[in-house]
């Protein structure tokens, strides 16, 4: 059977409006909702393993001044990102900055399209 398509289940006191239609452009960009809806998760791939790490690193930064934090799993050339708010629980603004930040950041490093990525030869 076919999983059903999730739709966002944003934080309480979130502006769902403003904050979905900022998922609706994250979504035009590759981002993808979690199965719960509850969260983003978008994979970002690249032509060496150290730009995969400044990438996370990068990230990382951003994360310790906003105090939000992501998981982040990185490979060999590629990155995947999730971003879920854990108090209140759900999707906020917070989610969709950190996102517009990681698309920003990916393009200052150079990812590349899926495919392109580093792989073990
Ligand atoms: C006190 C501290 O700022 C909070 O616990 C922050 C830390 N980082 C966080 N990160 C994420 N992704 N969601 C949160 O709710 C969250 N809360």
């Amino acid at each position: 059977m076919a999983s059903s398509t999730p739709t966002p289940r944003f934080a309480e006191g979130e502006d769902q409006a403003k904050v979905g239609s900022d998922i609706e452009a994250l979504q035009q960009q590759g981002w993808v909702l979690d199965p719960e809806g509850s969260g983003v998760r978008k994979t970002f791939y690249f032509k060496s393993y150290f730009k995969a790490i400044s990438f996370v690193s990068m990230i990382g930064a951003e994360s310790a001044v906003k105090k939000h934090h992501p998981t982040m799993t990185v490979r060999f050339g590629s990155v995947d990102v999730h971003w879920t708010t854990h108090q209140p629980r759900g999707l906020t603004h917070k989610d969709v900055s950190m996102a517009q930040h990681c698309d920003k950041g990916a393009n200052v490093i150079g990812a590349v399209e899926a495919g392109q990525g580093q792989k073990c030869s």
